[in-house]
């Protein structure tokens, strides 16, 4: 699948995100910083990453989440949890670190902070009822199954 990217910021061209192995899910993304960003403890902060996508299709979106090695060894992870990219989003992608950790982490110049994740979506149409056709779990959740 090809998708529109729009490059903003040149240390990105000859070094576009990339999938890291044949089988990756995530597109890393760098972290176009002028210089080192320290982050204290429970500092957040906005990190722009170069680029602006543009998918089009109402069919896709994409997910902004954190690398696993950032997040559980130094607490970087999304100010937002997870970041969601509309289809019709196309202003440059931008990535909320924060530094959920005790200690301060520096994200240096052009590091990969984040990762993309193009996924299909459905948008739905409300169909309205009074109730609900019967299914075997009805409104049990929480634990309703029990434990093992
Ligand atoms: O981590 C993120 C999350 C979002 N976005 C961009 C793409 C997305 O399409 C747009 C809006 O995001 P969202 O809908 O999650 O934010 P909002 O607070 O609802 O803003 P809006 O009113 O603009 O929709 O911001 C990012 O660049 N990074
Ligand atoms: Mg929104």
């Amino acid at each position: 699948m090809k998708i529109d990217v729009r490059i903003l910021d040149d240390r990105l061209r000859d070094n576009l995100p990339a999938y890291a192995t044949p089988g990756s899910a995530g597109l890393d993304l760098r972290a176009c910083l002028d210089a080192p960003l320290t982050l204290q403890p429970n500092a957040w902060q906005l990190v722009p990453t170069g680029i602006a996508v543009y998918l089009q299709n109402p069919g896709y979106a994409a997910l902004l989440l954190p690398r696993s090695g950032l997040g559980h060894k130094h607490g970087i992870v999304l100010g937002n949890l997870v970041g969601l990219i509309d289809s019709d989003y196309q202003g440059q992608l931008m990535v909320s670190a924060w530094n959920r950790s005790d200690v301060a982490f520096t994200i240096e110049a052009m590091e990969r902070i984040a990762q993309l994740v193009i996924v299909p979506v459905m948008q739905a149409e409300f169909n309205v009822v009074e109730v609900f056709a019967a299914s075997e779990r009805g409104e049990g959740g929480y634990g309703s199954t029990g434990k093992v």
